[in-house]
């Protein structure tokens, strides 16, 4: 994970109860790369609500207190909608390697969302490894980026 290993912020984590035991493996995988996280819950697998735990994970990247996020629900669909109510936010919800290399490299992606309920541990892994090490590309990609703030 080399994009942001120097970075000084940590990454932000979020999910509900469906995303909750994927957030885990994610933050051990964190930990054991010595890689800074805070976690913005939920911190157990009761029912929660998506949106309680998006909007202040989508706050922290605003204001430039985390970066990236990670959010993870039962699809990625709910806490993606969330998320991208935010206008410093592009959550790009990613079902694999390719994907998410994309996210990163054309959209300029701030938080990986994903469907905690749908994909392997292994394939979280390398969702996650290709999303942190994938640098934007810029050029024609930044111009369409920069249209997409609207209001
Ligand atoms: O909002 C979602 C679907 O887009 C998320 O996947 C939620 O995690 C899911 O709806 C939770 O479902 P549950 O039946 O309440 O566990």
């Amino acid at each position: 994970m080399s994009l942001f290993d120097n970075s000084e912020k940590p990454i932000g984590l979020a999910s509900d109860h469906a995303g909750y035991k994927v957030k885990q493996f994610i933050i051990k995988v964190l930990q054991e790369k010595g890689i800074p996280y805070r976690d913005f819950g939920a911190y157990s697998e009761e029912s929660s609500d998506y949106p309680d735990f998006a909007h202040p994970l989508a706050k922290a990247i605003e204001n430039d207190e985390c970066y990236p996020g990670v959010a993870i629900c039962g699809t990625g669909i709910g806490i993606s909608i969330a998320l991208n109510k935010h206008q410093g936010v592009r959550a790009a919800l990613c079902w694999n390697p390719e994907v998410a290399f994309l996210a990163r490299a054309h959209n300029d992606a701030n938080i990986l969302a994903l469907p905690g309920r749908l994909l392997s541990e292994e394939e979280i892994y390398e969702i996650l490894v290709t999303f942190l090490n994938t640098p934007f590309e810029g050029g024609r990609h930044q111009r369409r980026v920069s249209k997409i703030p609207c209001g």
